[in-house]
């Protein structure tokens, strides 16, 4: 793992990041905790999950692994407001937790369907919605959404996800606006293809995939949870990115905007 050096942004601080056991939920977890944070990560496999808890210690911050599933509104409730009451604070929430898989529309079953946008779609309103009352009755707080550049402009296979993340765009911005007043900012992560065994295995499980995906990024590599993670320590910081809300930062090298079509995409202009 890349060696992360920082200010101490989130002193004091208290985060919940769920799907915080691996990829790109852990390097955000660990980025708050290099920040001095204290954090609980959310999933539903304990390992993982303690893993990033014993690294996040090192950092000399409090940390916690909560097994819970996020589509279970109820569990998600009751482990919020148990986090609140034990910290006396909570801070920001990391709405990372997905599930995804490539799949022709036609051939999606409903319970695929109903597994990834309960996931992404319902699980990301139940966390909000049990952390934001904390949060506006504190009058501060910041609400990170990881979503994907296909929330707005679609992509053939991925109808079940693009379609939750779509919709947790749109939350993203109606609750930026409900709740602006109130001290309590919402705002979107776009990261593009990054290296993690989740979405290796789920999106590019073979060699050829791989390098198919690669040839769509105009930077030409993928990117790491932790250059993700930075992005995301950014917006969560509300000394520097405090009037930001109902934003999306698109960390994709480029990908969304497609490769070059009359350049070789490394100079500026000829063939
Ligand atoms: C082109 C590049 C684009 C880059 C941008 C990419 C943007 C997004 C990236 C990501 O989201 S990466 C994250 C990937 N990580 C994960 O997916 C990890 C978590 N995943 C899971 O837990 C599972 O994959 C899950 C299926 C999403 C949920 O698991 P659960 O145990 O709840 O479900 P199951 O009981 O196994 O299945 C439910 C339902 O779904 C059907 N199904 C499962 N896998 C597939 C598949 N590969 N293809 C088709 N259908 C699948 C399964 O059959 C069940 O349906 P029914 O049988 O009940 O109808
Ligand atoms: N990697 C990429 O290229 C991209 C990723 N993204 C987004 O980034 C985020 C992280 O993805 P990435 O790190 O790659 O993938 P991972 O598969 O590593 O992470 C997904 C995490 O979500 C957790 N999770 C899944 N289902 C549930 C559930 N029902 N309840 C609680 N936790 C759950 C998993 O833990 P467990 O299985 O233990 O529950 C896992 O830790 C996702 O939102 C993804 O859509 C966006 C664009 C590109």
């Amino acid at each position: 793992m890349t060696a992360v050096t920082a200010p101490a942004d989130f002193a004091g601080q208290v985060a919940i990041v769920t799907g915080g056991g691996s990829g790109i939920g852990r390097a955000v977890a660990l980025r708050w905790a290099v920040g001095g944070g204290d954090v609980v990560v959310v999933g539903r496999r304990t390992g993982s999950l303690e893993e990033t808890a014993g690294l996040a210690e090192r950092y000399g911050v409090r940390a916690e692994a909560a097994a819970c599933d996020v589509r279970d509104a109820d569990a998600v409730g009751a482990l919020v407001d148990r986090v609140a009451a034990d910290h006396g604070r909570l801070d920001a929430l990391v709405n990372n937790a997905a599930g995804n898989f490539v799949s022709a529309a036609e051939d999606l079953s409903p319970g695929g369907w109903r597994a990834v946008v309960d996931i992404v779609l319902n699980g990301t309103f139940y966390c909000t919605h049990a952390a934001g009352r904390h949060m506006l009755a504190a009058g501060r707080g910041a609400v990170l959404n990881v979503i994907a550049s296909y929330a707005w402009h679609g992509h053939p296979g991925t109808v079940h996800s693009a379609a939750a993340k779509g919709g947790v765009l749109a939350m993203t911005r109606t609750l930026a606006a409900e709740w602006a007043g109130r001290g309590v900012r919402v705002n979107c992560l776009s990261p593009g293809p990054t290296e993690t065994e989740g979405a290796g295995a789920a999106l590019w499980p073979t060699d050829e995939a791989r390098q198919r995906v690669l040839a769509s990024v105009p930077a030409g590599r993928f990117t790491t949870p932790e250059e993700v993670a930075e992005s995301a320590a950014f917006l969560l910081d509300g000394r520097r990115a405090g009037y930001v809300t109902g934003d999306v930062l698109t960390v994709d090298g480029g990908q969304w905007l497609g490769r070059a079509v009359y350049t070789d995409g490394t100079r500026g202009g000829g063939a």
